[in-house]
């Protein structure tokens, strides 16, 4: 299943640098391990924000809340999920 997924990051003005720098470490270890599994297929940058857009292709609904509940940021994140399926307009055959 595929979902569309935003993500935008609040950290806490008193977060320390170091545990900052930190979690993110580990948020973008996190990220790129399951990039090259093939679950989490796209990431982008959304402009001028502290966010981002990402695509997911996972088995069910549970798979999902386990990856983003498993986020390293998650306490600081604010999180929108959409299903998608494929439109009947769509041209393409597959979602490549
Ligand atoms: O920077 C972000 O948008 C948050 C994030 C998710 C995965 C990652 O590496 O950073």
């Amino acid at each position: 299943m595929l979902f569309h997924v935003r993500m935008d990051v609040r950290l806490p003005h008193d977060l320390p640098q170091e545990e900052a720098v930190e979690i993110i470490a580990r948020e973008k270890a996190y990220s790129q391990e399951l990039q090259r599994s093939g679950k989490w297929r796209h990431i982008w940058r959304i402009a001028g924000e502290y966010a981002n857009y990402s695509v997911f292709d996972v088995k069910d609904n549970t798979e999902l809340h386990e990856i983003l509940s498993g986020l390293p940021l998650f306490k600081f994140m604010h999180i929108e999920v959409a299903p998608l399926l494929r439109h009947p307009s769509s041209i393409r055959g597959d979602d490549t």
